[in-house]
């Protein structure tokens, strides 16, 4: 469900048509709804519940904007973090540290000690090199460390090859053949405390299936460290359930659905659980506001060239993904076109021969379910600045991060031998 609706014959984000908030914001320009992100964390919250107590982390990455994680934190989220610059997202958000989950595959010592000094629930670490890493990081710090071991289940999860995160050819985790001799290292390295275990397999899964197979390995590997002497506490599912993105396709499992399974599988454990949702959360809550520029004949179908570009929403560049496009006053003529932006590559394409809402130079259109790892992935490729971000709550909305001309922010004095003499 999201909070995006026709009213009047023009598409609204809540109470806001959204020409208005093209007409001051500028476009290219990402809208969030405050109503479809609480409405999220919250239909989240009563899927898990029957679990137990868990702790819900959203994936900062998806959508690190300090208002939209201003909101999951008044829901009483916590934070997947992967860098010391999400840590501080989170902190600076009012993410409380003992919900605060570190994950990634390559921390270096300073984000360590940084997070450890600061607090976090747990380091998900994915190595025993790391593992070594964050015990020398502790001891110099005179604290101790909570850590929880990412294994690698070697699931086929069954999406895009590049959001794939748990087979064995993936940089993530420790095999789960692996892990009982890692857990029994960590466990006897100095300034750590074990505590936890944690698996992800990927993102954007449309099955429960493989999902349910990498939390029967995380159960097995619970009860063979029980009888070793090492007590787990947490065990942390990872995020990964998908969002529907295209019309008429088959919708993914629900929350509830993936609760359900979850509270089956995970019976008899007797851990806390904690889950890292990104997408689910965010995706449908926001939509990337763009102005036709041109339209240009083509050979098979019209080039709709429009002002958002690849540099502003990588997904269809980079995993093919597919966002519906509308025009925001649709005229209910359609057209079969190819959507594109004005970057010099040809991978700047977001639709080839879509059927869709006929538009016309200066008209506005949407990109649907834009929300997550959309202006959080998005760059200045091609001198083009930063996409500003809207947040809109009832009748109210408000601009979130500006429009960043990096070429401005982030260029130095050439050096003096660099100068004509
Ligand atoms: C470790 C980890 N946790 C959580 C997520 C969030 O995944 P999603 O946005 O698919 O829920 C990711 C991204 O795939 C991840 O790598
Ligand atoms: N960036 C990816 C998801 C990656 C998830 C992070 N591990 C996407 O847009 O679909």
């Amino acid at each position: 469900m999201d909070h995006f609706d026709f009213k009047a014959g023009e598409l609204h984000c809540e109470a806001v048509p959204l020409s208005e908030i093209a007409r001051e914001a500028g476009t290219p320009v990402y809208v969030y709804s405050a109503a479809t992100i609480r409405h999220h964390a919250r239909v989240m919250k009563a899927a898990l519940e029957p679990t137990g107590d868990p702790l819900i982390a959203f994936a900062v990455k998806a959508n690190p904007n300090p208002a939209v994680l201003a909101i999951l934190a008044a829901e009483g989220l916590g934070a997947d973090i992967v860098s010391i610059g999400e840590y501080r997202q989170a902190r600076a958000a009012g993410i409380l540290p003992d919900r605060i989950l570190f994950s990634g595959v390559g921390k270096d010592k300073d984000e360590m000690a940084e997070a450890l000094a600061g607090g976090v629930c747990q380091f998900n670490v994915e190595s025993v090199e790391e593992a070594r890493t964050l015990s020398e990081v502790a001891i110099e710090a005179g604290l101790t460390a909570p850590l929880g071991l990412r294994i690698n289940p070697d699931v086929e999860a069954g999406t895009h090859a590049k959001i794939t995160t748990g087979t064995a050819d993936s940089k993530f985790g420790i095999p789960a053949r692996e892990a009982m001799e890692a857990f029994r290292i960590a466990s006897r390295l100095p300034g750590l405390k074990v505590q936890g275990i944690t698996v992800h397999i990927g993102s954007q899964l449309t099955d429960l299936t493989p999902l349910e197979a990498s939390f029967r390995r995380v159960g097995e590997l619970i009860a063979a460290l029980r009888n070793e002497g090492i007590a787990i506490d947490l065990a942390d599912l990872g995020g990964g359930l998908g969002v529907p993105y295209e019309p008429g396709q088959p919708e993914p499992p629900t929350p509830a659905a993936y609760g359900a399974m979850v509270e089956r599988v995970s019976k008899g454990w007797d851990v806390r659980l904690a889950f890292e949702p990104g997408r689910l959360i965010v995706a449908n809550a926001g939509v990337l506001l763009a102005r036709v520029i041109r339209v240009k004949p083509g050979e098979r179908h019209p080039w709709i060239i429009v002002d958002a570009a690849m540099n502003d929403l990588m997904r269809p560049a980079l995993y093919d993904a597919y966002h519906h496009i509308e025009a925001v006053r649709p005229s209910g003529d359609h057209i079969i076109a190819n959507v594109v932006g004005p970057v010099c590559e040809s991978g700047d394409t977001f639709a080839m021969a879509r059927d869709m809402d006929r538009v016309d130079a200066d008209d506005l259109v949407a990109f649907r379910s834009a929300g997550a790892y959309g202006a959080a992935m998005s760059s200045g490729y091609n001198s083009r600045p930063l996409t500003p971000e809207v947040l809109v709550d009832g009748k109210q909305w408000a601009l979130v991060r500006r429009r960043v001309d990096l070429a401005d922010c982030a260029s130095l004095p050439l050096p003096k031998w660099l100068l004509p003499r």
